[in-house]
């Protein structure tokens, strides 16, 4: 695997509370991956420490094989649209488009104008004056046009009506295919990247949860519903990401790369929403290594 971006120990730290602790993560190139997590999981500081927007506090972050803005050359690779989707609001449309040809060497003013027009953007219309999904596909067409190796998207529909989101969601897939395009996009609705990523992080807690090519984690969990029983008596290779219990029932979410032999389970499907929310809802999050609050030296 080529991996696109390659975190080791990365952590950020603001004063005394870790946004992002202990990630290591390979994401490798040529696929579109998920970042999903809850409000305030580190989803953010992960994309801004890959742009190269944020120093990391620990550990080491690599992108395109480099480090993040370490120069003209990287910061060509790798494209940025933060959540805030920026624009110059006294710019027109068209004005952006003339500053995104100036400034990458990589320009695809083609593309850019095509875009532009079938989202039905005025050219002549100044940024501010835009809507905010509007802005966010201006933003968005700036992302794409200046052919990265590498976009990053921070929560890039949220923006969006359905419609939108679904042509963005296409044309994202379109630009992988075609121009050999590596997305890391964030999002905390499983359901807009359940189309288009093949590639999941899970973050939650500041933490890396679980991450991996979507069809191989949805064939590495399985619900498992059987009789009262206690979790730790299952074998070493179950390995219980939540447990709940009724008087007489137990149901489980197990990760295990085995068959499960135990005729006593009902094991059933794990769907990529009951995955995610499974590792959002352990009751460990954040408490396994290192505390999410830590104290100052
Ligand atoms: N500039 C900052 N100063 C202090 N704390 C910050 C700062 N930016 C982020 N944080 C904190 O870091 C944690 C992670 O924030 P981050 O924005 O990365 O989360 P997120 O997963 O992107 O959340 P959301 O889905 O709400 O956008 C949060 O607890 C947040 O309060």
């Amino acid at each position: 695997m080529t991996a696109i971006l390659r975190a080791r120990g990365l952590g950020k730290r603001y004063r005394r509370r870790w946004a992002l602790s202990d990630c290591t993560v390979e994401i490798p190139a040529g696929h579109v991956t998920g970042l999903v997590g809850p409000n305030g999981a580190g989803k953010s500081t992960l994309l801004n420490l890959a742009a190269g927007m944020l120093a990391p506090t620990t550990g080491t972050i690599e992108v395109c094989g480099g480090r993040p803005a370490d120069g003209p050359e990287q910061l060509a690779k790798v494209g940025f649209v933060s959540q805030d989707t920026p624009t110059y609001a006294a710019l027109s449309v068209a004005d952006h488009l003339r500053l995104g040809a100036r400034l990458n060497t990589g320009w695809d003013d083609a593309l850019a104008r095509a875009r532009v027009e079938r989202l039905g953007l005025d050219p002549a219309q100044r940024a501010g004056r835009l809507s905010g999904g509007q802005r966010a596909q201006l933003a968005l067409t700036l992302g794409i046009a200046k052919r990265p190796e590498l976009l990053l998207l921070d929560e890039p529909v949220a923006a969006l009506d359905p419609l939108a989101r679904r042509e963005f969601m296409q044309d994202l897939m379109e630009a992988v295919a075609e121009h050999e395009l590596s997305v890391v996009l964030s999002s905390h609705v499983v359901a807009d990247l359940e189309r288009v990523c093949d590639h999941l992080v899970v973050l939650s807690a500041s933490r890396v949860q679980v991450a991996g090519e979507v069809d191989e984690l949805l064939a590495g969990h399985h619900r498992l519903t059987g009789p009262r029983r206690d979790p730790a008596t299952l074998p070493s290779d179950q390995h219980v990401v939540t447990a709940g219990h009724t008087d007489r029932q137990t149901t489980l979410v197990v990760r295990t790369d085995g068959p499960i032999h135990d005729p006593s389970w009902t094991v059933s499907q794990v769907g990529l929403e009951d995955l995610v929310l499974a590792y959002m809802s352990r009751p460990d999050v954040g408490r396994d290594t290192r505390p999410v609050l830590e104290v100052l030296r």
